[in-house]
C-alpha cells in the first residue's frame, strides 16, 4: 500500500481552469514557456558562429526533400561548397579573422540563394545548400553566382582586403514519381562531395557538377513516365 506521499505524486493533476473573460496568469507563463522553446529549438537547429542552419538541420531537410522528391518526381538540388586554402588564411591571419570569413561566407549563401532554400554550415570551412524542386541546370547557375561573389568579396580586415575563393560540387537527386529508389541521403551528399573534391582537384575556384542518373533500378517505367523523362532532360534522337 503506497503512502500519502506516494499517492500525491502518482494522481495526475488537472490542469487550474482560468474563468472566462479573464485575464489567465497561467496563459501567460504558456506563452513564456512556449516563446522558450521556440527559441531552444532554433539553437539546436543554428551554427553558433554563423547563425545559419547547422548539420542537424542540414540532414532533416535533405532527408525531408529527398522524400518530396521521392513522391513527386521534382528533382532535390545539392551544392556543397568548401573555401579554398582555408588553413592559409586562419595560419597568416589568425582564427578570429578565419571565423570573420566563415561569417562573411555564411551571409553570402543566404544572398546567393532563395527564400526556399536551405544554407548550412556542414562543418569546418564547409557548405552545403539545399535547394528543393531545383534542376541540375539551376543549381549550377546558383552554384557559379556564388562562387562569383565569394571570388568579387574580399574579407576586409583593417586596412587590408584579403581574397577569398570557394570550391563547390553540384548534383541532384531524382527519380520517377512513387518509384522505390535505394539511394540514401548519405548516398546523395557523397556523390556530391566527389564533384567538389573534383573541383578542388581542377584548380579550386570552380564549379564541377555530376551528370545526374535516375535513382531508380527496379521501376518499371511506362511510355508516358520514359515520354516524361525524356520530356525533362531533353532527348538527344
Ligand atoms: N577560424 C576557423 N577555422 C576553422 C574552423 N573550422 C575549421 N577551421 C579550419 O579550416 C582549416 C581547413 O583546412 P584544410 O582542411 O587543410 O583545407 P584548406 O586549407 O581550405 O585547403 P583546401 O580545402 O584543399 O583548399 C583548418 O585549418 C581548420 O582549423 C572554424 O570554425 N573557425
Amino acid at each position: 500500500m503506497p503512502d500519502q506521499a506516494d499517492t500525491q505524486i502518482h494522481t495526475p493533476q488537472a490542469p487550474p481552469r482560468c474563468p472566462a473573460g479573464t485575464d489567465c496568469p497561467n496563459l501567460e507563463a504558456l506563452d513564456e514557456l512556449r516563446t522558450e522553446v521556440a527559441a531552444l529549438t532554433e539553437q539546436v537547429h543554428t551554427d553558433t558562429l554563423t547563425g545559419i542552419a547547422n548539420f542537424r538541420h542540414f540532414r532533416q531537410v535533405l532527408d525531408q526533400e529527398m522524400e518530396r522528391t521521392r513522391r513527386t518526381g521534382q528533382a532535390t538540388a545539392l551544392i556543397m561548397v568548401d573555401l579554398d586554402f582555408f588553413k592559409k588564411v586562419n595560419d597568416t591571419w589568425g582564427h578570429e579573422v578565419g571565423n570573420q570569413a566563415l561569417m562573411q561566407t555564411a551571409k553570402l549563401l543566404t544572398q546567393a540563394t532563395r527564400r526556399l532554400d536551405t544554407p548550412c554550415r556542414y562543418g569546418g570551412e564547409e557548405f552545403a545548400i539545399v535547394l528543393p524542386s531545383t534542376e541540375l541546370i539551376t543549381a549550377i547557375q546558383v552554384a557559379e553566382r556564388l562562387r562569383s561573389m565569394i571570388e568579387g568579396t574580399p574579407l576586409i580586415v583593417g586596412e587590408k582586403s584579403l581574397p577569398l575563393t570557394a570550391s563547390l560540387g553540384v548534383d541532384t537527386f531524382r527519380t520517377l514519381p512513387h518509384a522505390s529508389t535505394e539511394e540514401t541521403a548519405e548516398d546523395f551528399i557523397k556523390r556530391t562531395d566527389e564533384q567538389l573534391y573534383r573541383a578542388k582537384h581542377e584548380g579550386r575556384n570552380r564549379v564541377c557538377h555530376g551528370i545526374t542518373p535516375i535513382a531508380d533500378k527496379e521501376a518499371n517505367v511506362s511510355a508516358e513516365e520514359k515520354d516524361a523523362l525524356f520530356g525533362l532532360f531533353g532527348n538527344d534522337d
